[in-house]
Parts: C-alpha cells; sequence; structure tokens
C-alpha cells in the first residue's frame, strides 16, 4: 500500500484563494483584516514562521503589523507591545511567536481575547473547554479540516494522538471530543507505557511529540490515517515524528514539510478574517 497525501500545502492554497473572496467582501464594507505579530529574537525557524505568515496575509490583502525584537527584550517591554497591539484599531488580530524565552503564560494572557488569533489565551481555551464560540489554536483546526477535505471519517474514528503540548495535543483532544465531530480520542505522552499498542489500535494518529521518527511503520494500523505535527531538525533538515516507511502502510498521510505546517497558516489566516468579520458584526 502507498498512502495517499493529505495535501496541507495545496489545501493552504484553496482555503487562501476562498478567504480572498471574504477578505475584498470586508473591503466593499470599509472593513481591512490586520495581522500583528511580535518576534523575539533571531531564532532562524520563527522567523521564518513569521515571514510566511506575513506572505501569506499580503497574497489574501490582509493588512502586516510586525515588530521584531532583540532576544534582549524583556517581558515588560514584550507586553507593553502587546498593549499596543490591543489597542491599534489596523491591528484585528495578532500573536507572539512562541518560543519567547519569556513568561509565555502571562504574555498570552495580556493578549485582548478577541484579537487572539492562537486561540491560546486563558479564555478562549477556557470557552472551548465550555463547547462556548471562541477563536480555536491553529494547528488542531488544521488537522481537522486538512481530514475533512480529504473526507476521512472523523465520527466514531478511534484518535490517537502522541504529545500533550499546549499547542497541538491538548487542545486538539478536546475539538475531537466534541459533538460536531465525535471521535474517540486516546491522548499519550512521556509517561504512556507501551505507546506501540496505542497506536496500533488507531483509526487515525496525530504525532505532535517533537521527536523525530518515533512512529514507526510496525506501530501503525494498515490503511490508518498518519498526521505528522512534529517538528525537529535533524543535520539541518526538518524531520517529523513519522518515520518515512509508514507510507508504506498508511491509508492516508500529511508530508512534512508540507502538511500540518502549511494548514496551521491557513487555519491562521482564517482567524484573522473571522476577527474581522466578527468586529464588523459587532459595529453593524
Ligand atoms: N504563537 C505561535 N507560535 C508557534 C506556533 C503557533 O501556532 N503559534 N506553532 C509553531 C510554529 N508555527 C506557527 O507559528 C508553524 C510551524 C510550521 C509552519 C510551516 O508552514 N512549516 C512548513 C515548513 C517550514 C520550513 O521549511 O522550515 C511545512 O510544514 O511545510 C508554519 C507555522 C511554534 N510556534
Amino acid at each position: 500500500m502507498v498512502a495517499n497525501v493529505l495535501d496541507g500545502a495545496a489545501t493552504l492554497a484553496a482555503i487562501k484563494s476562498e478567504l480572498a473572496v471574504r477578505v475584498a467582501a470586508l473591503a466593499e464594507r470599509g472593513a481591512r483584516p490586520g495581522l500583528g505579530t511580535v518576534l523575539v529574537g533571531d531564532d532562524p525557524g520563527s522567523r521564518w514562521y513569521v515571514n510566511a505568515k506575513h506572505k501569506d496575509c499580503a497574497e489574501i490583502g490582509v493588512a502586516s503589523i510586525r515588530h521584531d525584537l532583540p532576544a534582549t527584550a524583556t517581558q515588560d517591554e514584550v507586553e507593553a507591545l502587546v498593549g499596543e497591539l490591543n489597542a491599534d484599531p489596523a491591528c484585528t488580530a495578532f500573536l507572539v511567536q512562541q518560543p519567547t524565552g519569556l513568561d509565555e503564560f502571562a504574555i498570552l494572557s495580556a493578549v485582548d481575547p478577541a484579537k487572539d488569533v492562537d486561540g491560546l489565551h486563558p479564555v478562549n481555551l477556557g470557552a472551548l473547554v465550555l463547547g462556548r464560540r471562541a477563536p480555536l489554536p491553529c494547528t488542531p483546526t488544521g488537522i481537522i479540516e486538512l481530514l475533512r477535505r480529504y473526507e476521512v471519517p472523523i465520527a466514531g474514528a478511534h484518535v490517537v494522538i502522541v504529545g500533550r503540548g499546549i499547542t497541538v495535543g491538548r487542545p486538539l483532544a478536546l475539538m475531537l471530543t466534541r459533538r460536531s465531530e465525535n471521535a474517540t480520542v486516546t491522548v499519550c505522552h512521556t509517561g504512556t507505557r507501551d505507546l506501540a499498542t496505542h497506536v496500533r489500535s488507531a483509526d487515525i494518529v496525530v504525532a505532535a511529540a517533537g521527536s523525530a521518527s518515533l512512529v514507526t511503520a510496525d506501530m501503525v494500523k494498515p490503511g490508518a490515517a498518519v498526521l505528522d505535527a512534529g517538528v525537529s531538525r535533524v543535520d539541518g533538515k526538518i524531520a517529523g515524528d513519522i518515520a518515512p516507511e509508514v507510507a508504506e502502510v498508511a491509508g492516508w498521510l500529511s508530508p512534512n514539510p508540507g502538511g500540518v505546517g502549511p494548514m496551521t497558516r491557513a487555519m491562521l489566516l482564517t482567524n484573522v478574517v473571522e476577527a474581522a468579520e466578527r468586529r464588523l458584526a459587532e459595529r453593524a
């Protein structure tokens, strides 16, 4: 068997075309979405992600407000900038690129929840727990959107998530167990005994542990959908959590790069546009 490709790059392109129409509709009503970013330090990976986000915005007509701070930036300086972006009417949504090396809970908590494009503000994560509408974290929504667009059944599926981080594993488990998704979810982590047995029982595997080639072909049920949200670097190249041989067993596989990463960007753009649409509706 050779797995079908869950093509995140192609899906990002399709979503951009859809969003460009919504941005044009906003422009007709005198509104323009604006994405703010705060980048601290000079990590090349983080810089690449922020550059990519602004390039995506430019392509669909979203304005960019970019603040790049040196690695010496203090907690107070970053939080002051967050305050400025909260108050800036041209900035409809923004994020502080992680990691910053600072107190990220305090930074996230300082963001206006209505402008929280990452869906990681405690109020927005609380809304997810309570099943209320709020901006949602981009990587988990990107994973679900990718499965939907390729018509991989989620309802009733057993999903095994490897990783319990705040940006991917934990919110994804909450989202997949909503009535609208109706999956049964197992979350595995570094304390899990016999990871292979858990993973082998999954219809859908999502690996977000940041451990190169952690999931090997012998751990995957033939025909399962496998999504790779892991990012590590081996010899300067991106290495995902899924070993390449998994392609010979899985029914569906998201490449890495080219799978979950571009979907994260697609959902970020979606959150920017939705924040501007919400603001306009509140003013009408
Ligand atoms: N504030 C946030 N910080 C971080 C998040 C986040 O969601 N919010 N997630 C990650 C990084 N990330 C988004 O910011 C991200 C990761 C990967 C990609 C992507 O498109 N990757 C490409 C390959 C990139 C390369 O060649 O280096 C791919 O997978 O094809 C976009 C965004 C941590 N920080």
